[in-house]
């Protein structure tokens, strides 16, 4: 809460860079600095927030950001009626109603006797014609908003057993789906506004049942402790389920599953009344800005790791929907045994949640969080940092005014309480870690695979020249080796057939020189040298031929080498690219190990502060006396319940003291004395008293009706007749003292007095007055012979609407016990209201604007219908088309129902309505 804070001028804990300058025992248990007062805080937030994020936009209407100072704002408090249900239905038309609503003015009138009423201001004021939705939108709907944007914030309900809390917050609404609670409403809206990619969204549900937590969604782990962060004083309860939902049929699931475990014991007010408290978790964790994620570039095919890391930012919301189990007073809840232990544990925590808002609303520098389960688990969740909502539930039932006044005492108080939003952000440096540690691992792989892609490649090639070289130089040396034969054997071959010529050309010579001439032997020698030297000739040809051919053999072989060299070249290049890879790699790793490092003095830290959290929790759990003095805890566990939940107003609480001071007896003593202005004040006093019904009998035992009835009798004074009669009739609402009244005259007397008074507020007691007498099944023949009806009757002269309400108000109760009478075969013949005249002023009045009048009258005429006798009567003044009008324009449902069924019911009304062709 702050539940939590910082002490006055302290600024509260908040965000990471707040958490060295925290002292843990400071930031507790106080009161926040700031004290500007906002009507609503959601329109203080949508003024001063513009949030830049993925999922919020500014043009999210109540994006919020704080900035760090924390948005200023207080405790929404709405106040929620719930509708008549069959039972009140009978048992209050007897009695005005009890509360009235202003919804346009946001204020709330609760009558406090038949003529006075209290006024009361809330944020909102819902009507019990309000619907779910609007409701969820009044309530809950800027709570939600704030949580998606990274804020704590509460959603409770709180008010009497079956005022409708559990109706407001938890309806599922399977069969009626505009009938859904806030809880099915709030989970839509968060689920529509999250990203699967990026966010998360985890839910607990558990019940706090006579101080131990249970988890409703495992109903076997059942006493949950509750652990605070000394530094930032969040609240966790980490040995609860926690379930991640991301889909709202899953979530419904888990609902019903955690109703159907939660605990519910009978008692006397609501059979189905839930005692425990159930609190519902939802934890969101959102990635705030994509573009924050780890800085991975892609360039050209290779990645590299920028220099800007920066850890993406987390927005962590909680949001508490609490559905708190009912306020009523112990005795009133009539438990026994087992169940009053129950309703004693209910009272002890809502009387510590009521002492802390107390503390707050008064800016007290202690707030006694500790008193109980409740209070610790919302000390970080109720005003203070959160965003908090409170709907105080009631019921409309003038019976069970004391319960009713109590819930709204409370939520006034709740309504003085401050927060200042703090918005939960913080580095998630592990998902950081994470990343980069996943794009590490891509890199080396991918470098790896380069590498080898390309030492491949290289090796490719090497073999590829290697081969291509060797098949040259083996082709070269083949065709050099083929040359070489080819020479050898054509020199060969041209060498034999030189020495055959020149074998042929001797032995020619020889026989020549003996037969022939010597010229003709000469001739012969020079034709023999011409052809040899032609052979040379073409031998030396052959051999230059060859020579070329060896040469360009050996360019080419040249050729290869360079091509060699050159292939070698590209090799050690590429040797040296490898090489460059391979250092990028190492740096790479270093980087990673620095991260690493990083990310163990983190885990380091991490572990100092839970070893801290844990050793502050031991000493809180053993010595909780260091924050909270031992005198203040013993002082507020006398602190009884009724003094926390009704702190009285000013008048009352003088009244009731003085009557402690004084004594009761002493007080009626006063009420004969003779000095006339002692009188007046006495009797004020008593009248004041006999608005409490506590003190209803009492007064009556110890004389004090008697008295009062003597004054009216023997005092001709208009002050005494107007403050007796308003006694008389605060103690008419008894029906013991009615019955005394009866005995003592009091009707006669107070007949005769409306009969001459002109004073519209002693005709307004007078006339509240007989009609609390007017319900009392048993005085009917005797209240009406003894001229109570037609005394009320009379007092229509006056026409001040007061007056009147109060009549129509008798009329209606006179009119029930009637027809009740009538249906028990009691009574017989027509009603006495129409024997002494009373229809015609009920038509007449039937449809009038004074919905306080017209109400009435509309019982009055269901309750006249009832029976035919009376139809006759009422077709011929006109009552049954009054009737027709009740059960088709009439704003209350339950009304128009009962108008309908009464004409369907009844053959004279038919009969009329045929003639007459009217459909109904
Ligand atoms: N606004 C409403 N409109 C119609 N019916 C309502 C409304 N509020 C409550 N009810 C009905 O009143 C009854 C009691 O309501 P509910 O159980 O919500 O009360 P509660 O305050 O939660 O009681 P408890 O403290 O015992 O849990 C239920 O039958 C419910 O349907």
């Amino acid at each position: 809460m702050s539940f939590s804070g910082g002490r006055n001028g302290t600024s509260v804990a908040h965000g990471r860079s707040s958490l060295k300058a925290i002292d843990s025992r400071n930031s507790t248990f106080h009161k926040p600095a700031a004290s500007h007062h906002s009507n609503s805080p959601s329109s203080s937030a949508s003024s001063s927030f513009k949030s830049k994020t993925p999922h919020g936009s500014a043009s999210r209407k109540s994006a919020t950001k704080d900035g760090g100072g924390g948005v200023p704002g207080r405790v929404r408090v709405t106040v929620r009626l719930r509708p008549h249900n069959a039972e009140e239905m009978e048992a209050d038309s007897d009695y005005a109603e009890c509360v009235e609503l202003q919804p346009e003015l946001k204020r709330l009138k609760l009558r406090k006797n038949n003529w006075d009423t209290e006024t009361y201001e809330f944020d909102e004021v819902l009507t019990e014609f309000a619907s779910q939705k609007r409701v969820y939108e009044v309530v809950a709907k800027p709570v939600v908003e704030s949580i998606l944007e990274g804020y704590n914030g509460t959603i409770m309900a709180y008010g009497q057993t079956g005022t409708g809390k559990t109706y407001t917050l938890g309806r599922l609404g399977e069969a009626d789906p505009a009938a859904r609670g806030i809880m099915v409403r709030a989970m839509e809206d968060i689920l529509a506004e999250v990203s699967w990619e990026t966010d998360s969204v985890c839910v607990s549900y558990l019940q706090l049942y006579m101080e131990t937590i249970q988890d409703l969604l495992d109903p076997s782990n059942d006493n949950i402790s509750i652990v605070e962060d000394p530094k930032t004083g969040d609240v966790s309860l980490p040995g609860a389920t926690l379930v991640e939902i991301r889909e709202q049929n899953n979530f419904i699931e888990l609902l019903r599953l955690g109703a159907a475990h939660r605990f519910a014991a009978n008692t006397k007010l609501n059979t189905e009344s839930s005692r425990s408290h159930a609190i519902l978790m939802v934890q969101v964790k959102r990635l705030m800005d994509e573009r924050s994620s780890p800085y991975i570039t892609e360039n050209g095919g290779s990645s590299f790791l920028s220099k800007n890391i920066k850890p993406p930012i987390v927005r962590k919301g909680k949001l508490l929907v609490i559905d708190l189990a009912g306020s009523e007073r112990i005795d009133k809840s009539g438990s026994e045994g087992h169940a009053l232990e129950e309703a004693k544990s209910i009272s002890l925590s809502l009387s510590a949640l009521g002492k802390c808002i107390n503390a707050l609303a008064e800016n007290s520098a202690h707030v006694p969080v500790r008193d109980s389960k409740l209070t610790r688990l919302l000390k970080d969740s109720f005003g203070g940092t959160a965003r908090t909502s409170l709907v105080v539930t009631i019921g409309p039932s003038p019976r069970h005014r004391g319960e009713t006044k109590s819930t709204i005492t409370f939520g006034q108080r709740a309504m003085k309480v401050e927060n200042v939003l703090k918005l939960k952000e913080e580095c998630d440096y592990k998902s950081l870690s994470r990343t980069l540690e996943v794009q590490l691992h891509k890199l080396i792989e991918d470098n790896e695979r380069q590498q080898k892609a390309f030492e491949e490649e290289i090796e490719r090639g090497h073999v590829e020249a290697e081969n291509r070289i060797s098949e040259t130089e083996r082709k070269f040396a083949d065709a050099l080796e083929m040359e070489r034969l080819k020479c050898q054997k054509d020199y060969m071959e041209s060498i034999k057939k030189l020495e055959v010529e020149l074998l042929v050309s001797r032995g020619k010579n020889g026989s020549a020189v003996m037969a022939v001439s010597p010229k003709a032997s000469l001739s012969k020698r020079e034709a023999s040298s011409i052809t040899s030297s032609e052979e040379v000739s073409n031998l030396k040809k052959s051999l230059e031929r060859e020579s070329l051919l060896k040469r360009s053999a050996e360019e080419e072989v040249t050729n290869l080498r360079k091509q060699l060299s050159q292939s070698r070249l590209l090799e050690s290049s590429a040797t040296s690219e490898i090489l460059k890879l391979r250092q990028l790699l190492e740096s790479e790793s270093r980087q990673k190990e620095k991260l690493g490092g990083e990310i163990t003095i983190l885990q380091n830290q991490l572990l100092q502060l839970s070893i801290e959290a844990d050793e502050t929790r031991r000493r809180l759990d053993g010595g909780g006396s260091a924050y909270v003095p031992e005198g203040l805890v013993s002082a507020t566990l006398q602190v009884r319940h009724s003094e926390l939940n009704e702190p009285e107003d000013g008048e009352k609480a003088s009244v009731a003291k003085l009557s402690e001071q004084v004594g009761l007896h002493k007080i009626l003593s006063l009420l004969e004395t003779d000095d006339a202005d002692v009188r007046i004040h006495a009797v004020k006093v008593v009248a004041n008293l006999a608005a409490e019904e506590a003190n209803q009998e009492k007064i009556v035992e110890a004389g004090g009706l008697t008295s009062l009835l003597n004054l009216l009798r023997n005092l001709d004074d208009e002050t005494i007749h107007r403050v007796a009669a308003g006694a008389i009739a605060n103690l008419a609402m008894n029906e013991v003292n009615q019955e005394l009244i009866m005995v003592q005259g009091g009707i006669r007397l107070l007949s005769t007095i409306a009969a001459n008074a002109e004073d519209p507020q002693t005709l307004r007691m007078i006339a509240g007055a007989i009609a609390n007498l007017c319900g009392n099944d048993k005085l009917q023949m005797k209240l009406r012979a003894e001229g109570g009806v037609k005394a009320l009757l009379g007092m229509v002269r006056c026409g001040h609407p007061d007056v009147l309400a109060q009549v129509a108000r008798g009329i209606a109760n006179f009119a029930k016990c009637e027809s009740r009478a009538s249906a028990q075969g009691m009574k017989s013949g027509r009603s006495l209201l129409i024997e002494d005249g009373a229809l015609p002023w009920i038509v007449k009045n039937a449809n009038t604007e004074a919905s306080a009048i017209r109400r009435h009258i509309e019982l009055a005429l269901c309750h006249l219908a009832q029976h035919d006798v009376n139809a006759r009567d009422m077709i011929n003044c006109g009552a049954l088309l009054e009737l027709v009008r009740v059960s088709q324009d009439c704003s209350r449902e339950d009304i128009r129902i009962l108008a309908r069924r009464t004409l369907s019911s009844s053959p004279a009304f038919r009969t009329e309505l045929r003639r007459l062709r009217i459909d109904y």
